[in-house]
């Protein structure tokens, strides 16, 4: 049977490299590309085409981080397919990002300095701003969108007789100190991507209580530290040219640098060749390249409590009342 596949943020990167993978492992998926940029997407899904020359590639605008762009999406996957098989949740974006260099050195002399490298814990901060639905952006994006999306897609997800995946890009930077249920969208801090990898965590493990016995699984996974566009914003281009060949050096015995697309995409492509039932939806799944460049996946167990995660379910539910309401009031006012 065909099976259909949606990946959001498909156009670059991680997201991009999985649908190659995904591509080579099964030539008769039904595989939807959904972008913001539709000329990026055109060029994805061109050179998609240039190495599978029979596959299905569709493209579907979306711009995950807009309410109304989401909900648009969702009509017209609605109107495409009768099912979908697998949601790979990967858009995400870290704007504005700032290297603490005075953290970076003292880390680098700590016994803390592996984990460092592996999480940037301490490293980063970012400059968050409001977007026209009146939501953080960086939450709007990474978390809330693609919540709303799930909620839009349900009568595709949830079917009777057979089961349905989503799975989120997180991250080993979502960190539980970063986050908190008073203040979701992190307004007041100044690490709003690790806020919203670790909201992705907690709400990855909500979901997978509420609706696995409708059939919806949801899982995570970690791709490593991989070098892609987002990354590449970090630091100004002369500086990775600098450290480029110390991350090499350093890859030899960090398993958590995977550097390429490819290797990053290891864990999204090892989760489509599982069951449902074999996994866990408490463990993060992270990508891993050894030393002598071999991919692999391994399950780790998240930081996260059960009450913390229900909490926030529940209030994903409440603001996609206000929200859905904000939007009509708009279009009657139009
Ligand atoms: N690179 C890394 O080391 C790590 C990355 N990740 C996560 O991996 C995921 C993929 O990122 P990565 O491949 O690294 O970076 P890229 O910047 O290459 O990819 C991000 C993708 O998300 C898309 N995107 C961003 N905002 C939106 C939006 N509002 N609507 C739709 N699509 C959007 C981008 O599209 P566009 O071209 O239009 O900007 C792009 O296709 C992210 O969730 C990131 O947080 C997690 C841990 C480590
Ligand atoms: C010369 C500079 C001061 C050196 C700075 C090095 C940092 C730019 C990197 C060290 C650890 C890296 C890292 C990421 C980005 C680049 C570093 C901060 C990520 C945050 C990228 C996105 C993720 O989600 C994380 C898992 C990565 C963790 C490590």
């Amino acid at each position: 049977m065909q099976r259909v596949v949606i990946v959001t943020g498909a156009n670059s990167g991680i997201g991009l490299a999985l649908c190659e993978r995904l591509l080579t492992e099964d030539g008769q998926l039904r595989l939807c590309l959904a972008c913001r940029n539709m000329q990026r997407a055109e060029a994805a899904r061109s050179a998609l085409l240039a190495s599978h020359t029979d596959a299905h590639v569709d493209l579907l605008h979306l711009d995950v981080g807009s309410v109304q762009s989401v909900l648009a999406a969702a009509e017209e996957v609605k109107a495409r397919y009768s099912r979908i098989d697998f949601l790979y949740l990967n858009a995400g974006i870290m704007p504005n990002p700032q290297v603490d260099v005075k953290a970076f050195i003292k880390g680098l002399f700590s016994t803390n300095v592996i984990n460092m490298f592996a999480t940037a814990q301490g490293l980063l901060t970012q400059q968050d701003r409001v977007n026209s639905d009146g939501l953080q952006e960086v939450f709007a994006t990474n978390v809330f969108g693609h919540f709303l999306l799930i909620r839009e897609l349900e009568p595709l997800l949830c079917q009777a007789g057979q089961t349905s995946r989503v799975v989120w890009t997180s991250s080993s930077n979502a960190q539980r100190s970063a986050f908190s249920i008073e203040d979701l969208q992190h307004v007041s801090g100044s690490e709003p991507y690790s806020s919203s990898k670790y909201a992705s965590d907690l709400l990855s493990v909500a979901l997978s209580r509420h609706k696995s016995d409708q059939g919806l699984f949801s899982s995570v996974i970690c791709p490593g530290l991989v070098m892609t566009n987002l990354t590449y914003a970090i630091l100004p281009s002369f500086l990775w040219t600098l450290i480029m060949p110390i991350m090499k050096f350093i890859r030899i015995f960090t398993n958590t640098f995977t550097l390429t697309p490819f290797n990053g995409a290891e864990a999204l492509h090892w989760l489509f060749l599982q069951t449902p039932e074999s996994l866990d939806p408490r463990a993060k799944y992270h990508s891993l390249t050894s030393g002598l460049g071999t991919n692999y996946t391994q399950p780790r167990p998240m930081d996260v409590d059960d009450e913390m995660s229900e909490a926030l379910y529940s209030e994903l539910l409440e603001l996609e009342k206000v929200v859905r309401r904000k939007l009509s009031e708009r279009n009657a006012d139009d």
